[in-house]
């Protein structure tokens, strides 16, 4: 049987929401992860350090027993940040990165930013203690096209601001697009990205075709195939520049399946056999330890993980459940719409 043993993965990026969704969820990345960075779009968001550590508190409390996992935690950037209060919780261990949302981007995002001039304070306290700028890079301007929004973003808004403050370090997350695959390679320094499991997998056909299909819905939106190739390359290059981020986003299926439908796809209990599947298909098996245990904890200075999973292909398909169930409702798991057959044996 085909086997592969990595270190043990982190993830990036990462939603575990709270309450009861969290207690549902969080077992299916704890049990596969050694680390995630949890983002911090709760409703009210995670602002303060002192929001972070209580929310910590409830995610080890919610944590199956037995599981080995710790969350890295960040902050919500919005533009009452106060800079000391970031720098207490970057000195104390527990802040590993700030969020920027740009005020309505994505699911619960209208206490974003709006105005960068008024973050510039905490973004440049941010430079000076080494904090990374974890971005979720689309405009929100109504005249911009929603398949543009990231491009656009590059150039008016992240370009800028690498420009205006060239020390500080940033994640461009869950990078959709050629034109942020590009724009990372082009950097010297200080800028990496994060890819997620299901952006190397679909276009934007999954969510059209054939009907309208929520459960592919997630922002940034998937977009053409060319732009899901640049990905595909991105990742399995073993450039450390770029590394995963799932942005498993559990929406319980009532949110999605209606007529306004919430964005996030949710895929932590099956990213590792998709992603094992996506990496033997472009004959990089031996770059998927670079692109989900290495690359991510060089780029956030922290030490790579000691234990190790194996992976093993079977001859039949492995299944996993449609449905997450959970005490708020069930989420649908991420279908890739091929079987799969990689399954993690040891971990
Ligand atoms: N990715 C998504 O489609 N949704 C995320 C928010 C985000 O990461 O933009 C969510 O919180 O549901
Ligand atoms: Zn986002
Ligand atoms: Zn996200």
């Amino acid at each position: 049987m085909k086997t592969i043993t990595i270190r043990r993965p982190d993830d990036w990026h990462l939603h575990l929401r709270d309450g009861a969704v969290m207690e549902g969820v969080i077992g299916d990345t704890s049990l596969h992860f050694a680390r995630a960075i949890i983002m911090p779009n709760l409703v009210p968001p995670v602002v303060t350090t002192a929001d972070a550590q209580a929310y910590r508190q409830r995610i080890m409390a919610a944590l199956p027993q037995g599981h080995r996992f710790q969350p890295l935690m960040t902050l919500y950037l919005t533009e009452h940040t106060d800079p000391e209060d970031v720098e207490q919780g970057k000195r104390s261990g527990l802040i590993t990165a700030m969020k920027l949302y740009p005020a309505g981007a994505t699911t619960n995002s209208h206490g974003g930013v709006r105005d960068l001039d008024k973050v510039m304070p905490v973004l440049e306290r941010m430079a000076a203690i080494g904090l990374p700028l974890c971005v979720h890079g689309e405009v929100t301007t109504p005249e911009v096209d929603i398949f543009d929004r990231e491009a656009v973003f590059i150039e008016t808004v992240l370009d800028p601001l690498r420009r205006r403050l060239p020390e500080l370090k940033v994640t461009m997350e869950h990078v959709t697009t050629k034109d942020g695959v590009d724009y990372i390679k082009s950097a010297a320094s200080n800028l990496a990205g994060s890819i997620t499991t299901h952006h190397l997998i679909i276009n934007r056909n999954a969510i059209l075709v054939g009907g309208i299909r929520p459960h592919y819905y997630c922002l940034p939106v998937a977009k053409r195939e060319h732009h899901r190739l640049a990905l595909r390359a991105a990742a399995t290059s073993g450039d450390a520049r770029f590394f995963l981020g799932t942005d498993s986003a559990p929406h319980v299926d009532p949110s999605k399946e209606c007529g306004c439908g919430c964005a996030g796809i949710y895929t932590s209990p099956n990213t590792m056999s998709c992603l094992a599947h996506v990496f033997e298909q472009d004959g990089a098996l031996d770059k998927l330890e670079a692109f989900v245990s290495l690359n991510g904890p060089q780029w956030y200075a922290l030490p790579l993980n000691e234990e190790t999973m194996t992976l093993a292909k079977q001859d039949e398909a492995v299944h996993f459940p449609v449905k997450r169930h959970t005490g708020a409702g069930a989420i649908t798991v991420f279908d890739p719409m091929f079987p799969l057959h990689w399954a993690v044996v040891d971990q």
